[in-house]
């Protein structure tokens, strides 16, 4: 019997419970019946995954990078501030539902709050008229290189400028230039989201019409499964998004759960 459970999907607690279980269980004919369950969810997302469009050469260039860099050693290097890891990257999934976002958006001007190896923002890129640009925004100066190495193979690479810095920082300079952007992905780091969205909303750096998608909001189970949940970070975001009247939300349960969020008057 096949017992491999690679590429098993644990941003879900649910599953990650089963795969516990399945591992310290003796008990033969359960273990075998986990096995077939933690198999069926391997085989939903590889069906989904299959079946979505194949991400283009580059965007593979840059997923086999992000898996294969030595990220801990350039964050034993003091290279990176941070040490990045490879499960940062939204992945081929993700990335489609991203870049069908941004063409059913219409959208000319994109901002990526936490752009890492550049796969979203390469995603995103592609659904763009060619006359559109992306502002991937990241603290960490080593990756605008990295980035700018894969962005520069694509046709689709010359819409992007990466914006080194505080993201919040970024945000105020790309509002006083007068910047509107018609879709803002927020995946940086998870303490700064309430600020980038009420930053986005206060300035007007959301374009009219324009929706904000949040990556990471079920935080692995974080907001709905810790004691005491309304005070951790991913509860705090849904309680700013929730509590604004000005907007409204839709949560997706695609891998770690994208957030919409979209202006009242625009729905
Ligand atoms: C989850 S990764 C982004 C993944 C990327 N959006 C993708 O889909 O492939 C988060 C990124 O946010 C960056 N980051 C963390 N704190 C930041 C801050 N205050 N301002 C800007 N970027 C930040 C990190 O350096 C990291 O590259």
């Amino acid at each position: 019997m096949d017992n491999s459970l690679e590429g098993l999907n644990l941003h879900d607690p649910a599953v990650e419970e089963l795969k516990l279980w399945y591992e310290t269980t003796e008990d033969k004919e359960t273990k075998e019946r986990l096995l077939k369950i933690l198999q069926m969810h391997i085989k939903r997302d590889c069906y989904s995954i299959n079946l979505n469009t194949p991400v283009t050469p580059v965007r593979q260039e840059i997923l086999q990078f992000t898996n294969t860099n030595n990220w801990e050693l350039l964050a034993q290097q003091k290279v990176t501030q941070y040490r990045l890891s490879p499960n940062m990257a939204s992945g081929e999934w993700a990335g489609q539902v991203l870049k069908m976002l941004v063409s059913m958006q219409k959208a000319k001007t994109v901002i990526e709050i936490g752009m890492f190896t550049g796969f979203a923002s390469l995603s995103m890129a592609e659904a763009l008229p060619a006359d559109g640009q992306l502002f991937a925004c990241d603290i960490e100066p080593y990756l605008e290189k990295s980035g700018r190495s894969f962005f520069d193979k694509s046709p689709h690479g010359k819409k992007i400028t990466v914006k080194i810095g505080p993201a919040l920082e970024t945000l105020k300079t790309l509002a006083k230039e007068g910047v509107k952007a018609d879709f803002i992905f927020i995946d940086a780091d998870k303490s700064g989201y309430v600020d980038y969205f009420k930053s986005a909303l206060d300035n007007n750096i959301l374009a009219p019409r324009g929706t904000i998608a949040f990556d990471n909001i079920y935080w692995f189970g974080e907001p709905y499964l810790q004691k005491g949940c309304e005070n951790t970070v991913m509860a705090r975001v849904q309680k700013a998004i929730i509590d604004d009247p000005r907007v409204e939300q839709v949560l997706l349960p695609v891998r770690d759960g994208i957030a919409l969020v979209r202006r009242v008057e625009d729905i």
